[in-house]
C-alpha cells in the first residue's frame, strides 16, 4: 500500500509500504495512485515527497507476483501521471531504489521531477 499524511502544512508525505522492500505490487502502484489523486486535489498541499518506509525506496517490481496475472494500475501511465503532475513531486531516495529504468543504491538523496 502507499500511506499519505501531510507534514509541514503544505507537504503531502507518500510513503511506500510493501515489506521487505517496498516493491512495486498491484497494490502499491494503486496507493500511489489514489494517494497522488488525494494530494493534488487538495488545495493546501503545495508540493508531495515520494518515500519508502524503513530506509529502503523501492525494490522495483515485486518479484512476488511475478507469473501471476497482471492486475493493479500499469506503471508506465503511472509514472508520466507522476511526472505531468501540477505540483512539484520530489523523491527521496534512501537505500535501494530499483524500477523501470535502472537501478542505485545509496545512503540518502532526492530526485525531483
Ligand atoms: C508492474 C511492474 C512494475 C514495475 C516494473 C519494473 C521493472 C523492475 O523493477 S525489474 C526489477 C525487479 N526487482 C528486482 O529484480 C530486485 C531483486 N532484488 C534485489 O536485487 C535485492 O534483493 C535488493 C532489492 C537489492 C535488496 O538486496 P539485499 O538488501 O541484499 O536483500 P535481499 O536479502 O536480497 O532481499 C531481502 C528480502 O527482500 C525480498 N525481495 C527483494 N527484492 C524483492 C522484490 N523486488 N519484490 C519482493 N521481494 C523482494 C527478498 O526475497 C528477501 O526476502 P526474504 O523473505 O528475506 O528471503
Amino acid at each position: 500500500m502507499a500511506q499519505y499524511t501531510r507534514v509541514a502544512g503544505s507537504v503531502g508525505l507518500i510513503t511506500l509500504q510493501n515489506p521487505p522492500v517496498n516493491a512495486l505490487s498491484a497494490m502499491v502502484r494503486q496507493g500511489v495512485v489514489d494517494t497522488m489523486e488525494r494530494a493534488l486535489s487538495a488545495p493546501e498541499v503545495k508540493s508531495l515527497v515520494i518515500c519508502g518506509q524503513k530506509e529502503t525506496f523501492c525494490g522495483g517490481a515485486d518479484i512476488r507476483e511475478f507469473g501471476t496475472k497482471m492486475s493493479g494500475p500499469p506503471l508506465t501511465p503511472l509514472i508520466h501521471a507522476i511526472e505531468a503532475s501540477t505540483k512539484p513531486v520530489v523523491a527521496a531516495i534512501e537505500g535501494v531504489a530499483l524500477g523501470q529504468t535502472g537501478a542505485s543504491r545509496g545512503d540518502s538523496g532526492s530526485t525531483a521531477s
